[in-house]
């Protein structure tokens, strides 16, 4: 049953902070509560949780008391337990600390797993409070600005780690990035567009014209939300980079089931080659026809893609036993991204040729089709919509002169539509 809030309104004092506010929030779902500061993202939360009182309107397919577990903008773990302990406590009947550490350690360093987590950086305390939330049982996951202080790279793992354990629960993050919505794939609810706005709330919205001078461009409403914030996330990432990305965010390996002592060995049976590259130097180019399929032996490679301003942008990082570029020498695709040796870096080659027969001989379930179909799939579910819906969506964008659909990419005709905020993680990076 999908959480609806009707005709909620609160005041503090003589403030209005919410009038009338209508949202659902369907079963299952994904959104990123957006909003100027002082909005009230917060308040409605709190709302929502019933940590605060409603003046009026109600609130219904949810019992806050049992159904949901949140994260605050504050850490509320115990400072003198370990990561471990402050999330066994949510369990009645503790889990073996095996287990705790092994699901821990996705987003946390081993070795401060067992600390006192006030010894912890405040990143650190940020990610064992998310996975205390993680770890609670309920319909609904409320997280108020998950991802203060994490960098990037980091933030991708923690939205990889929400996202394999978000177990189809509702799931609400109040954020002021827009990029979070894209990588979480979460349709945008903005907090102005929801509830009757008092002349007050109005004058604390940005003008469009000082959105456009903080933004660079406004987005055009022409195109569906997920596919939009894909987009915009994306940067003008074709979407062999965007999959690219989700692949390192979801951790998929290609060479999953194969151990890694004989990923060398392979290198031999299927005609590979190793190459050392110090830290800075180019392995792929954009525009790079890929006949080979590349592992991480040692070190740490990033992509990164170019916008047509130029601009060049993180795709993703791979470490060591990370395949990158897949799905591309598989396809006999051009690399729409430039990959970089982030440090100094051994990586294996495999001939594609080879590869693919390699693969052929596999279990069915190893097939290259398959993996690439499976691939797909998960890509739209990653977005939140049916498969279908997906290539409906950009045969729509299509037809609007939006884009260009190619065989493995999609070209975008107006980038301005597009346009990304000049602070959002889509930055310079690399020069
Ligand atoms: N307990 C309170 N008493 C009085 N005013 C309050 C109280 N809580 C919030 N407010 C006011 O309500 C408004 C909305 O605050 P809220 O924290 O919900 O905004 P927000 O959108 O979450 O902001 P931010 O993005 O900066 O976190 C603000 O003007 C705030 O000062």
């Amino acid at each position: 049953m999908s959480v609806q809030i009707r005709n909620l309104c609160k005041t503090f004092g003589s403030k209005k902070v919410l009038n009338n506010l209508n949202i659902t929030l369907e079963d299952g779902g994904i959104y990123c509560l957006m909003g100027p500061s002082g909005m009230g993202k917060t308040t409605l939360l709190r709302i929502i949780m019933n940590l605060e009182s409603k003046d009026a309107g109600e609130i219904t397919g949810i019992d806050p008391d049992v159904e949901i577990s949140s994260m605050f903008q504050e850490d509320r773990i115990l400072p003198m337990l370990s990561a471990v302990a402050n999330v066994n406590m949510m369990y009645e009947k503790k889990r073996p600390v095996k287990e705790i550490k092994e699901d821990l350690s996705q987003i946390l360093p081993k070795k401060c797993l067992r600390q006192p987590v006030c010894e912890l950086s405040g990143g650190m305390k940020r990610r064992v409070s998310l996975a205390r939330c993680m770890h609670y049982q309920g319909k609904m996951i409320i997280l108020d600005e998950p991802f203060t202080g994490l960098d990037m790279a980091t933030k991708q793992e923690v939205i990889s780690y929400i996202l394999k354990n978000r177990r189809n629960r509702i799931l609400l993050v109040a954020t002021h990035g827009i990029e979070d919505a894209a990588l979480l794939g979460a349709e945008v609810i903005h907090l102005e567009n929801c509830q009757e706005l008092t002349d007050e709330m109005q004058a604390a919205i940005p003008s469009a014209q000082e959105m456009e001078e903080k933004l660079g461009g406004e987005p055009d409403g022409l195109i569906s939300s997920s596919l939009k914030q894909m987009l915009m996330g994306a940067g003008e990432m074709s979407v062999g980079a965007y999959m690219m990305r989700h692949m390192a965010e979801t951790n998929l390996k290609l060479l999953d089931g194969i151990l890694e002592s004989e990923w060398e060995n392979m290198g031999s049976i299927l005609d590979g080659r190793i190459q050392e590259f110090e830290a800075g130097k180019l392995i792929w180019n954009i525009g790079d026809t890929c006949t080979e399929f590349a592992v991480v032996l040692s070190g740490m490679v990033a992509a990164y893609t170019e916008s047509l301003k130029q601009v060049e942008s993180l795709v993703a990082k791979f470490g060591q036993g990370r395949c990158f570029g897949e799905m591309l020498p598989l396809s006999g695709a051009c690399s729409p991204v430039k990959v970089v040796a982030a440090e100094d870096s051994r990586i294996l080659f495999l001939s594609r040729e080879k590869l693919i027969k390699y693969l052929n001989s596999l279990p069915t379930e190893k097939d290259g089709s398959k993996i690439m179909f499976s691939m797909q799939k998960e890509t739209a579910q990653y977005l939140h919509v049916s498969p279908e819906a997906l290539s409906k969506e950009l045969n729509d964008m299509e037809r609007k002169g939006l884009i260009r659909k190619e065989e493995n990419k999609v070209q975008i005709l107006q980038p301005e539509l597009f346009a990304l905020r000049p602070d959002s993680g889509i930055r310079s990076i690399h020069k």
